[in-house]
């Protein structure tokens, strides 16, 4: 576990000034994490130690819970913020976790939330202080491994399967539909200047 940053989202680099072979083969492994992670029959929690902007919120939501490092970090699904936008299955996801109409504002307006908003609107399960998120982690998982297994699976799937199905379904479209927004001048320019920003705010 990292400290202060869960995850960083997805590696801005790996769709700056790429060939769209490379493009599609970066969204395609990134489906796969999703769909292997969502549709998981395990028992998944997130420790979400520190920021978790955009690909890190996605991965978050796709455990079955979370619980957030109280302090000054944020999660939430920020691609507006950034110049692009979020794909079909992120906003399911995000639907599927609190509701169309917060969904709606959070993405419209690139919304980064601190734990304690993200815990008001059901973004993330609990908070925790720092040193013991993985603790109250892992006291949650005591909780939901006592569940029978056939049962809370086949509850998991009822639940996920149309998700799942879905994008299963609409793979090569998603990866076509990524590649060619990502590619596009105006986007290539939007990237290259939030990567400077991350620079400047680093020296
Ligand atoms: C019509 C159909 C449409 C289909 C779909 C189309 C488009 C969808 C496309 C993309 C979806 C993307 C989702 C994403 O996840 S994009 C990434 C979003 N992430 C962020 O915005 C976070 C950016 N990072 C930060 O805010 C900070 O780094 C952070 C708060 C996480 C940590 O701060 P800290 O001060 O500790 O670290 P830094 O010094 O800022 O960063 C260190 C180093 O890393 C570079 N960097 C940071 N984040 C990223 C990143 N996500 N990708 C690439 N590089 C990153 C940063 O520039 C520094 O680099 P260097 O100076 O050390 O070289």
């Amino acid at each position: 576990m990292v400290p202060n940053i869960f995850s960083a989202g997805l590696d801005i680099t790996e769709f700056y000034q790429k060939k769209p072979e490379e493009t599609d083969a970066f969204w395609r492994t990134l489906q796969d994490v999703f769909l292997r992670l969502y549709g998981s029959k395990l028992v998944t929690i997130a420790a979400i130690s520190g920021h978790s902007p955009a690909g890190g919120c996605l991965l978050a939501m796709a455990c079955d819970y979370r619980v957030m490092a109280t302090g000054k970090y944020t999660i939430g699904l920020n691609e507006t913020l950034l110049g692009i936008i979020a794909p079909f299955w992120f906003i399911e996801t995000m639907k599927n976790t609190i509701g169309h109409r917060e969904t709606e504002k959070s993405l419209q307006l690139g919304k980064l939330y601190s734990p304690e908003q993200a815990e008001n609107i059901g973004l993330v399960d609990q908070i925790c202080p720092p040193d013991d998120v993985l603790g109250c982690a892992r006291k949650e998982m005591v909780k939901w491994l006592k569940i029978p297994d056939h049962a809370r699976i086949l509850t998991k799937q009822l639940m996920r399967n149309e998700l799942i199905n879905n994008l299963s379904s609409k793979r090569k479209e998603d990866i076509y539909n990524f590649t060619s927004f990502v590619q596009k001048d105006s986007i290539q320019r939007s990237l290259g200047l939030y990567l400077e920003s991350l620079k400047k705010k680093k020296s």
